[in-house]
């Protein structure tokens, strides 16, 4: 691994008059409740994101979980020479919120990533960004974000990773949307198509109790993790959620709809899992909601597809976070049974270090290639150098590169990149990367692209 390389620690863009920033972690009291500090902190994020009021016991859940992930909260507050300065200053801390709660937040934390590389690679996730409706368009985000990413440099982490409520926020901080995810509806009408697979059934499929399966789940997420380019690991709201402890909605209340079921493989090992709830009689055609269908194996996921299809009385199995290519439509003889209802970004990622985190990505082929990066917060702008040899690349800093294979790119093109979601070819034809003249396109897209989808099963 080339280490004769550091990213440059990008300019926090500063607050306006009368609003301080703070940080800390999420944390409880010694009674197990959330400290006052991050109670109104996290009733904040609900608020800004359109949240009906939460009861106490969802909120110190919410605590629980995020304590246990190691988040790390940071807000912005009306510092208290605030009401000085606009005319209606005083009403704000009056009846709208008291200086304890802040009127920007963002959370981020550290998980793992699958780049397709030897081992899943550390990530920043961002998380829980908000501004309150009064303070918009005011820097605040563009002070939190940028603050965010420094600290990101700093910590040595290759990337961070969000998901986005809209599409037009993140590209300006270098984030590119780098996994897809497809919205499945399987049509199991009587005198539909009907659901038919080019294989026997191999295994055996279980129906389990999912409040004693944590462990199970937790086991068979960490295979799909290892061998899924794409995937970011779970936070512990996942496992609460599907073992039905606290239900999505109120995580105060269990969530009695959930029923789990998994494929035993023909040696007696669990391979995946779904997690899928009925939505009621009166629903027309009757459907089995998917929530969660995760497997260490191709196999195991096509048999958990054939058990939900096989449910008696369903007429209708949907699926919101499923992978844009999976094998299950070319397995079945009745291929239109399986529709893409909807197909979105999922998983946006931002690269900090191209050293660390192009040498930590799968690679196609052999080759020999330069980038020109540019990068709107200067952190990643430079030359590269990539050596591609036996599927690891060595990436080095350079001052100034000969080679005809030289492109050109911004972060957020490079990002987009970077697990294999889109090819270089299509990002060429879109003007997201130029090279010169004589540049060997093709040779490029052998070495760059990978050879399926990738897929993040995991929404934070
Ligand atoms: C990872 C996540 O948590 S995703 C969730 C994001 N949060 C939400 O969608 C909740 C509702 N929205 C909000 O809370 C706010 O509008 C935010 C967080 C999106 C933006 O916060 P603000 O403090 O208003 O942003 P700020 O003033 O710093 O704007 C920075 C830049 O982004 C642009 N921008 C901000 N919000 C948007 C948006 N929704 N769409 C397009 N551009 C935007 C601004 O115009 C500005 O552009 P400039 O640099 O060219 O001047």
């Amino acid at each position: 691994m080339s280490t004769d390389y550091s990213p440059k620690t990008p300019q926090i863009a500063p607050l306006a008059e009368g609003l301080v920033s703070r940080s800390f972690p999420a944390a409880l009291t010694a009674e197990g409740d959330p400290e006052p500090e991050t109670q109104a902190f996290v009733r904040t994020v609900g608020y800004n994101f359109y949240d009906d009021r939460k009861p106490e016991e969802h909120v110190r859940r919410s605590v629980t979980a995020s304590a246990a992930d190691g988040r790390q909260l940071h807000g912005v507050y009306l510092d208290p020479g605030f009401a000085s300065l606009e005319p209606w200053g005083d009403m704000y801390e009056k009846i709208g919120f008291d200086s304890q709660h802040p009127v920007g937040t963002f959370v981020d934390y550290d998980k793992t990533l699958n780049a397709g590389g030897a081992e899943p690679i550390p990530a920043r996730l961002i998380t829980g960004v908000g501004v309150s409706p009064s303070f918009r368009r005011r820097g605040i985000l563009k002070h939190l974000m940028t603050a965010g990413l420094a600290r990101a440099v700093q910590d040595g982490l290759p990337l961070a990773a969000l998901t986005a409520s809209e599409g037009s926020i993140y590209g300006r901080f270098g984030f590119g949307p780098a996994t897809r995810e497809a919205s499945v509806e399987l049509d199991l009408r009587p005198g539909a198509e009907g659901f038919s697979l080019r294989t026997l059934p191999t295994g055996r499929v279980l129906v389990i109790d999912p409040s004693r399966a944590r462990e199970t789940f937790e086991e068979v997420f960490a295979a799909f993790h290892t061998r899924t380019r794409g995937s970011v690991d779970r936070q512990e709201r996942y496992y609460r959620h599907e073992s039905g402890e606290w239900s999505a909605e109120d995580l105060s209340t269990e969530d009695k709809k959930l029923r789990g079921a998994v494929h035993v493989r023909e040696d007696g090992t669990v391979g995946g899992y779904v997690v899928y709830q009925f939505e009621g009689w009166e629903n027309e055609p009757t459907t089995m909601r998917v929530h969660s269908l995760v497997a260490a194996d191709p196999t195991s996921s096509v048999e958990l597809w054939r058990f939900i299809a096989d449910l008696d009385i369903v007429h209708r199995a949907t699926y919101r976070t499923a992978p844009v290519e999976e094998p299950l439509m070319h397995a079945l003889t009745t291929p239109r049974t399986r529709k893409v209802t909807e197909l979105g970004d999922m998983l946006w990622v931002r690269i900090l270090n191209p050293v660390t985190a192009l040498e930590a990505r799968a690679w196609s082929a052999e080759g020999e290639f330069s980038l020109s990066l540019t990068d709107p917060q200067g952190i990643a702008a430079g030359t590269f150098t990539v050596s591609v040899s036996g599927g690891m690349a060595q990436v080095t800093s350079t001052e100034s590169t000969t080679t005809p294979q030289h492109f050109h790119l911004d972060v957020e093109a490079l990002s987009s990149l970077y697990l294999g979601d889109v090819s270089v070819l299509t990002m060429r034809d879109a003007g997201r990367i130029t090279a010169e003249e004589e540049a060997d396109w093709g040779a490029l897209a052998a070495t760059f692209d990978s050879p399926t989808k990738p897929y993040c099963a995991t929404h934070f």
